[in-house]
């Protein structure tokens, strides 16, 4: 389970995040809606431990994370797609995905087949460089690197942002998945109409405050 509580960042000296708080219960998919601006990769940056807190806990398990360094994310299962995807454009498509799990001297081959298997498009273009392939594509093998890293907990900025209708589909087909796999995931999206369909609660996002949405269908 992750647990943010009452956390507060600023950067240069500007708040940010206000007070947030929010729990992703083991096994279930969270929603994170806010427009451009609102705080979502701020708050996914946190989590990954590249912006440090003014004030709160991020707790995933039993780990305290806001005092664990970035480095340790791939051991405890965690994985990350950033919103600009960040591939290494000359390394290989499989390259790229492993990368992730290289900081923990472990590349896992049973993961890598297990992603293989879950989005067989990507086998097809392993060994391409990532600069040849196109954006969604790119957001694909961005997508499998997070997986093969993210064993417990996925955090997803914006997956779907920029994705042509049928690639999107996909991506949800693939997040939908995965709740056969028992992981934790938090997916942002600057409205609601992808994330809806796949997710077990949502929150809201304003100018840095955090809110939890009623579900529509719980009237
Ligand atoms: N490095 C930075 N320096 C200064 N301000 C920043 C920095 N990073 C983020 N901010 C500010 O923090 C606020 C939240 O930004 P953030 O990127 O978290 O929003 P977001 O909800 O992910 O938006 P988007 O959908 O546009 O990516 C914005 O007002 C942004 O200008």
């Amino acid at each position: 389970m992750l647990t943010i509580d009452n956390a507060s960042l600023s950067i240069q000296g500007i708040p940010i995040l206000r007070d947030v708080s929010l729990a992703i219960e083991t096994g279930t998919t969270v929603g994170l809606i806010g427009r451009n601006g609102a705080g979502k990769t701020t708050m996914m940056r946190a989590v990954m431990g590249a912006l440090p807190l003014d004030k709160g806990t991020i707790q995933f398990e039993h780990q305290a994370l806001h005092k664990t360094p970035p480095h340790h994310r791939a051991e405890l299962g965690i994985g990350y797609l950033p919103e600009d995807r960040r591939l290494v454009p000359h390394f290989s498509v499989e390259d790229n995905i492993l990368v992730s799990l290289w900081a923990t001297g472990n590349a896992d081959r049973a993961r890598l087949k297990w992603v293989y298997d879950l989005m067989p498009e990507i086998g097809r273009f392993a060994d391409r460089r990532a600069m040849t392939l196109s954006g969604g594509q790119q957001k694909l093998v961005a997508l499998a690197r997070a997986l093969v890293a993210g064993s417990n907990l996925l955090l997803l900025d914006e997956p779907f942002e920029g994705v042509a209708p049928a690639l999107a589909q996909r991506l949800m087909e693939v997040i939908s998945d995965l709740r056969r796999e028992h992981l934790s995931v938090l997916i942002s999206e600057s409205d609601y109409t992808h994330s809806e369909k796949v997710v077990d609660k949502v929150y809201a996002i304003e100018r840095g405050q955090i809110s939890l949405m009623p579900r529509a269908d719980a009237a």
